[in-house]
Order: structure tokens, then sequence, then C-alpha cells
């Protein structure tokens, strides 16, 4: 039996092309089932639905063979006990500083201030301003991170963006991309090893389908 953790919502629905290029149907949807176990068409295997930031967890640990997480949260975690074969070229978007119209962060950064930072991506961030050699004081948050520009809690926020929507609809502008994010499968190592024929086919597919 094989076990693939992933997320609900857009990488479920980004990965169902690739499991059906593997000749894999899910009958039952994440949104309207409140199972977190599903079958697939091939009984060896089945999928466990978690949160997007505790796929590479269940992959560490090997409760999940394999998963699907984007490289923002794989980057939070740090990848350990994780082998990462493939870019599965879904669920894109860039990781970017944003900040409200009117602050200057050029200037900002320029004059050394230190930097109030809000961000779920604690990491990212910390290694992104380091590397500039910008001093900043960072604010976990685990969403709605637009806010905190708009409220006095922070100057900029680390944040996902994809069509720009979710910055437009709160006035704040993106000032500096950090990276571009897609979704990777990981495997969990030992697995690789021990359940190499059983994964390998599955790996295969999902290559070949996320290269189209
Ligand atoms: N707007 C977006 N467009 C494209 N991809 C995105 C976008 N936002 C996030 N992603 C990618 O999809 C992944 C899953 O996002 P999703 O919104 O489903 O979970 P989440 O709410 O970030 O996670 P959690 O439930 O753990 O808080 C993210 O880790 C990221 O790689
Ligand atoms: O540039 P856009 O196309 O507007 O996308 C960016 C938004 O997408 C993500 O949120 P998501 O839609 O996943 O909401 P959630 O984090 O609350 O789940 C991200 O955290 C941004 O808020």
């Amino acid at each position: 039996m094989l076990t693939l953790a992933l997320s609900k919502g857009r990488i479920f629905e980004e990965t169902q092309p690739l499991l059906e290029a593997a000749g894999v149907h899910c009958a039952e949807k994440p949104e309207s089932s409140r199972k977190l176990i599903l079958p697939t068409s091939d009984p060896n295997l089945r999928l466990l639905i978690v949160r997007a930031s505790d796929v590479p967890t269940y992959v560490q640990y090997g409760a999940a063979d394999f998963g699907i997480a984007g490289k923002d949260v794989l980057l939070e975690h740090g990848g350990e006990g994780l082998y990462q074969p493939i870019d599965l070229q879904i669920a894109k978007c860039r990781m970017s500083v944003a900040t409200a119209k009117d602050f200057d962060y050029a200037n900002a950064v320029k004059q050394g201030a230190r930097l109030r930072v809000a961000t779920k991506y604690v990491k990212t961030a910390r290694e992104h301003f380091a590397a500039k050699g910008v001093h900043v004081d960072i604010i976990k948050l685990y969403g709605s991170m637009e806010l905190a520009p708009l409220v006095g809690l922070a100057d900029v926020i680390v944040d996902l963006v994809s069509t720009g929507g979710t910055l437009r609809a709160n006035n704040l502008v993106e000032v500096e991309e950090i990276m571009t994010i897609s979704s990777r499968l990981v495997v969990n190592q030992a697995a690789l090893k021990m359940k190499h024929t059983a994964l390998q086919p599955l790996l295969a597919a999902f290559e070949q389908a996320s290269q189209k």
C-alpha cells in the first residue's frame, strides 16, 4: 500500500490531472467528504488529506510515503528526511515583499532602518533580509498577512502573490520578488528504497504529465 499526502483546495485540484495521467481516479472529493483518508481506483494507493504545511511532516516520519507540497512550505520545514525528485509545476505563484502604497521601501532598506516584517514564512523572510543585510523584526502570522501594514502591525509583509488581486484589494503593492514557487513531489527517504518498485511507475507518470 502507498500513501500520498496532499492538501485539499488548489493542490488537490491541480493534482487530479497528474493522478489521471497515472491512471488513478479518485471518486471522493475532499471538499465534499469529511473523510481524511480517501481511497483511489488503485487499491494500492490511498490519499491522506492534511493541512498544506503538515505535508512534509507526514512524509518525513513515514506516515505517508510521498506527498505534494509548495516550495514555500518545504523551505519552512527544512526538507529533513525528504527526497524531492520532481517539480510538478502546479500551484504556481511567487513569494514577494509587499507594502502599503505610501511606504518608501527602497529608502527604508537604503537607510538601514529596522524593518518590521509580518509573515507566515518566517525562515524564508529571515534568510532573504539577512542576505540583503537588512535588520528585521519578524512577526509571525498564520494568515491574512495583508492586514498587517494597514493597521500598523508591520512595515512590510512577505506573502504569496499570484494574480496580485489580493494585494490590490487591500491597497498594497509588490515591491520585491523573492522567488518563484511551485509544488514539488516529496518522497520519504526510507520508502524510496523499500517501496521503490511500487513508487517508480507513479513517479514516472507524474514527471511525464507535469512536463506537458
Ligand atoms: N494564490 C496562489 N496561487 C497559486 N498557488 C498558490 C497560491 N497561494 C498558495 N499557493 C500554493 O499552494 C499551496 C497550498 O495553498 P493553500 O492555500 O491550499 O494552503 P494554505 O492555506 O497556504 O496552507 P495551510 O492550510 O497549511 O495554512 C501553497 O503552499 C503555495 O505553494
Ligand atoms: O495574488 P492572488 O491571486 O490574489 O493570490 C494571493 C493570495 O493567495 C494566497 O491566499 P489563498 O487564496 O490561498 O488564501 P488562504 O491563504 O487564506 O488559503 C496568498 O496567501 C495570497 O493571499
